[in-house]
């Protein structure tokens, strides 16, 4: 028997960080994903193999430890403490496939803690259903990353586009929303768990200037709910550029994430921000009319990624 389960990768468009500390933020999930096979091990050991992300380890579920057998594993932490909260640590084997970017704010993170997640509730015959998956999967980044807000794992699970309130409740877009997106990466990754407390540093050192930034980015994306709502590109892109001050002021932003920006914007995008955490990772641009443009502008330096919003969230199945 197998369990296979697949989750997509998501791009915010207002509120990273500011939606840790219970601001409102948008996001939706885009179609690139990433793809989880469990099957029982019959050498008696737990192994984990990654032919994408050029890894492989021998798991010990049991203490959410790994013994490295080939590459760098960082998203084995989210792995394993999915097995920790789930898995009866009967031997197994794994494989992770992924058309997501890694540490490139694109949540490659949540979608394979709600892919990981999914497949281990296949294999052992849980009942699960979306709600009980994404407040799992949430908890699991919390663990692994000290603090996480639940937006990642809430679209990865869910799919399509959507708001999360102030008060935490989930709010799917009702429009078919497909304005035009670049998306812009640089191989430099982001780390969200640092990123997430280096805000936090900057935040508790100078609260008194902090916090209002905190909260005007809350106002900024109950702005761009009405935008999108309006189909109001023009605003939207607005709203992206001062978003982008906002993550800039944070600490989150970068030499080449400042450098996609920036070209994006002279090729023609009417709005560019950093999506995700930052640190390095990814840059989103609204460019309706000039895709091309700001695709050709980016790829100069950095590394374009073709994404479209979709409506499909988790997906999972059991072969015999
Ligand atoms: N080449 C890689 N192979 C495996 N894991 C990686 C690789 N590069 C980064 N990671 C790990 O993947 C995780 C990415 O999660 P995160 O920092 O939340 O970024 P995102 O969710 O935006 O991709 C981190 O734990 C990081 O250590
Ligand atoms: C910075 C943050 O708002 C988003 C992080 O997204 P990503 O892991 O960089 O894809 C953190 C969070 O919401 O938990
Ligand atoms: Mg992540």
């Amino acid at each position: 028997m197998k369990a296979m389960a697949s989750a997509p990768a998501k791009m915010i468009l207002f509120g990273e960080h500011s939606v840790v500390y219970g601001e409102p933020a948008i996001a939706g999930a885009v179609n690139k994903r990433a793809y989880v096979e469990i099957k029982k091990s019959y050498t008696g050991k737990s192994t984990l193999k990654s032919y994408d992300l050029n890894f492989e380890v021998e798991l010990n579920t049991k203490n959410k430890t790994y013994n490295l057998i080939k590459g760098k594993p960082g998203i084995i932490r989210y792995i394993l403490e999915a097995f920790h909260r789930v898995h009866d640590h009967t031997p197994i084997t794994m494989t992770l496939s992924s058309e997501i970017p890694i540490g490139s704010g694109l949540g490659s993170s949540a979608a394979v803690t709600v892919a990981t997640l999914a497949a281990l509730y296949r294999y052992h015959n849980i009942r699960f259903n979306k709600k009980s998956l994404a407040h799992d999967a949430h908890m699991v980044e919390q663990a692994v990353q000290g603090v996480a807000s639940p937006l990642d794992t809430l679209v990865s699970t869910y799919g399509g586009l959507v708001y999360l309130s102030r008060s935490k409740t989930f709010e799917p877009f009702k429009i078919n929303f497909n304005a035009p997106f670049v998306v812009g990466y640089t191989t430099k990754h982001g780390n969200t768990g640092k990123m997430v407390k280096d805000v936090r540093s900057l935040k508790n050192r100078n609260s008194k200037v902090i916090n209002p930034v905190i909260t005007s980015m809350g106002h900024l994306t109950n702005y761009g709910k009405q935008a999108i709502l309006k189909q109001d590109y023009k605003k939207i892109g607005e709203l992206m550029n001062i978003n982008h001050g906002f993550l800039d002021v944070l600490g989150v932003n970068t030499v080449e994430l400042s450098r996609m920006v920036y070209t994006a914007r002279e090729c023609g995008a009417i709005g560019s921000k950093i999506t995700g955490a930052g640190g390095g990772g990814s840059i989103i641009a609204l460019c309706p009319g000039k895709v091309k443009e700001v695709a050709e502008g980016i790829a100069k330096e950095d590394n374009v990624l073709k994404v479209n919003f979709t409506k499909r969230g988790v997906s999972s199945k059991v072969r015999m």
